[in-house]
């Protein structure tokens, strides 16, 4: 037996993050023998991940709603994700992250199929051990900051969900599903487990026993039971989705001012009253504030 160390933190909404330079250590075992690795550099992963190349991640942000689309394109091996993907999802976030003017994202695919998780050549490349800890750390930190933006996030699941791809259903805010929508954890059944956020997301969303009976069982979760779970927030139809996936969120932000809607997303967000204060006197007094109290405005 053998030991990682991995330094942990608390992060916003609660969510763990497997990361470097913080006090608190949390002690990993392996059944791997004589190896412990250090925790790896972001930028160190994408450049040996950008050379695993297959399909794209592609952004767009439509200044004219606020609403930016955040494409999976690998059609043809069912959008899987290689490497190179990695790093093009985590740029994006991190574009999304300097997007002052911007109110929300939706997260969806081309074709007839989510994302059926990594892309099993990317997969066999990094197949040493220290392979997956690096590919995770670079996945668990893009989750992490897209969970963290104070743009009101949605992922559109169209067809099947498989692996990291169930993982990615559930980083966002939101949940759009159609018909045949369907979400795997096949992790166990593969030798694994998950290692996007996945696990921590599911309990967070579904509680203990549930996660536990989902990921142990590695089922595919067909739309009824996807419901059941409370995990779905409306319905798509599979033609015209990403439209009315926008129309979906833009009716829930249209009415706000940017500075209002990234104001109550950080607030979910928020664990504290403290930072809660801090949120709310970031807009008590503003524009927006003045001119809504400047209309008198009746609630009934
Ligand atoms: C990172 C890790 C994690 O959990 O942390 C993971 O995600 S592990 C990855 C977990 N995901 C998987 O193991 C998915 C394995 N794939 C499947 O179960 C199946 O392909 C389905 C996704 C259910 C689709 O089945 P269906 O019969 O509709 O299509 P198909 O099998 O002919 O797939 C069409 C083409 O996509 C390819 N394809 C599908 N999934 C792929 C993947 N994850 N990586 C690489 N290629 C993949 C197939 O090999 C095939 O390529 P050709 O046309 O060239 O023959």
């Amino acid at each position: 037996m053998n030991v990682i160390k991995l330094v942990s933190r608390l992060r916003g909404d609660g969510v763990f993050r497997a990361t470097r330079g913080f006090s608190s250590e949390t002690t990993i075992k392996t059944n791997y023998e004589n190896i412990s690795w250090p925790e790896p550099e972001i930028e160190d992963v994408k450049k040996q991940l950008r050379e695993l190349e297959g399909g794209r991640v592609t952004l767009y942000k439509d200044e004219t709603n606020g609403i930016a689309q955040l494409c999976i394109d690998h059609v043809e091996k069912k959008n899987s994700l290689s490497g190179k993907m990695m790093v093009e999802f985590h740029e994006a976030i991190s574009t999304l992250e300097k997007w002052e003017t911007g109110k929300g994202v939706l997260l969806f695919s081309k074709g007839d199929t989510f994302c059926s998780g990594g892309y099993l050549e990317t997969v066999k490349a990094l197949s040493a051990p220290e392979g997956g800890f690096r590919m995770s750390a670079l996945m668990q930190d893009a989750v992490m900051r897209l969970r963290n933006l104070p743009l009101i996030s949605v992922a559109v699941i169209h067809g099947q969900a498989l692996g990291g791809g169930a993982e990615l259903t559930l980083c966002t805010d939101f949940r759009l599903c159609t018909p045949k929508s369907e979400i795997g954890f096949v992790q166990a059944r593969m030798g694994i487990t998950t290692g996007w956020g996945g696990g921590l997301l599911l309990k967070k969303l579904v509680g203990h026993p549930k996660a536990l009976d989902i990921m142990l069982t590695s089922r595919r979760l067909k739309l009824d039971e996807i419901k059941a779970l409370g995990l779905v927030d409306g319905i798509v139809n599979p033609d015209g989705r990403l439209n009315e996936s926008s129309q979906w969120l833009n009716s829930k932000v249209e009415h706000l001012p940017v500075s209002v809607v990234h104001a109550v997303k950080k607030n979910v967000l928020s664990s504290s009253f403290y930072e809660e204060r801090q949120i709310f006197g970031g807009v008590w007094g503003g524009p927006s504030h003045l001119e809504k109290l400047a209309q008198n405005i009746k609630h009934n």
